[in-house]
């Protein structure tokens, strides 16, 4: 699934015109959605400052990441877990990402925080949860702010600049530590036959969480590409103004 982006054209050549295609948006939207989604970007922005907030207060008062994750996973648990609205956002229609792109990106991400890293919790003081976690925090601070300024029609060049550059080197970074992760997790799930179905039972099904797992490392090899090159390619249309016509997948 994909959008046509020919309404990029040219966005961002004068103020103007940013000020005329906002309001157009906001038209387009309706108010209800506008303020919903004004309302869903200021707590989220605010949900991942509190978390990186935590993150620096705790490592400058221990000197270490051990006890890290646990310090803050209440935080991270109930904000990423919003986070699922993204997919419903799309599905209603008041965002125009695809249902597809946000859907991978935010499964991931939830699999990660629920099914690997509350679910395991020999693998909590890893340091690639670590990785992931300072990845995830600084892109979603940048990606709920650029959100909720744009809406404000109040976008600093300095957030969109962010938005459209920080993911080179995070995004990488935070499927390093994803991958990290569920492979550390690998030989407590293969000892404890964690979340696994053996037959004989009487509904005739298996089911191997390891086994799963490889599969999920797997498929990010074909997934993540399309996630990067996607988010290249609208990195060249809003900050280059490059016209780009997506083909449906
Ligand atoms: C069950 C197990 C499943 C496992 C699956 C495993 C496979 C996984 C493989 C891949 C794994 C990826 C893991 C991810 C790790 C990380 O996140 S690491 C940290 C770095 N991450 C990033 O940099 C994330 C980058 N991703 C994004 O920015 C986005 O999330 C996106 C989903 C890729 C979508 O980006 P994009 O297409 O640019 O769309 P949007 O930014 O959403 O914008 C489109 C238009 O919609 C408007 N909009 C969207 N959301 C909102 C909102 N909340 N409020 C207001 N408006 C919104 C936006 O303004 C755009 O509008 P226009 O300007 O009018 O087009």
């Amino acid at each position: 699934m994909a959008f046509s982006e020919e309404d990029g054209t040219n966005s961002g050549t004068s103020e103007a015109g940013e000020d005329r295609e906002a309001l157009g948006k906001r038209r387009r939207l309706g108010w209800a959605a506008t303020t919903w989604l004004t309302f869903y970007n200021i707590a989220m922005t605010a949900g991942w400052l509190v978390l990186a907030i935590a993150m620096v207060r705790f490592y400058m008062e221990k000197g270490t990441h051990k006890g890290l994750y646990k310090s803050i996973q209440k935080t991270l648990k109930f904000f990423q877990t919003f986070a699922l609205l993204e997919i419903v956002h799309c599905l209603i229609g008041i965002v125009p990402t695809s249902v597809l792109v946000a859907g991978v990106q935010v499964s991931s991400r939830i699999f990660m925080v629920w099914l690997i890293t509350h679910s395991i919790k020999p693998i909590q003081n890893e340091e690639s949860v670590v990785l992931f976690l300072v990845a995830w925090t600084v892109t979603e601070i940048t990606r709920y702010s650029f959100y909720t300024f744009s809406l404000l029609n109040h976008l600093p060049y300095f957030i969109k600049w962010a938005r459209y550059n920080f993911f080179i080197i995070l995004y990488p970074v935070g499927v390093a530590g994803e991958l990290l992760t569920i492979y550390a997790a690998l030989p407590y799930v293969k000892k404890t036959g964690m979340f696994s179905i053996r037959l004989p039972n009487k509904y005739n099904i298996s089911f191997d969480y390891y086994y799963f797992l490889l599969i999920t490392m797997a498929s990010y090899i074909p997934l993540f590409p399309q996630l990067y090159f996607h988010m290249l390619r609208q990195r060249r249309k809003v900050l280059h103004g490059e016209v780009i016509v997506e083909k449906d997948d």
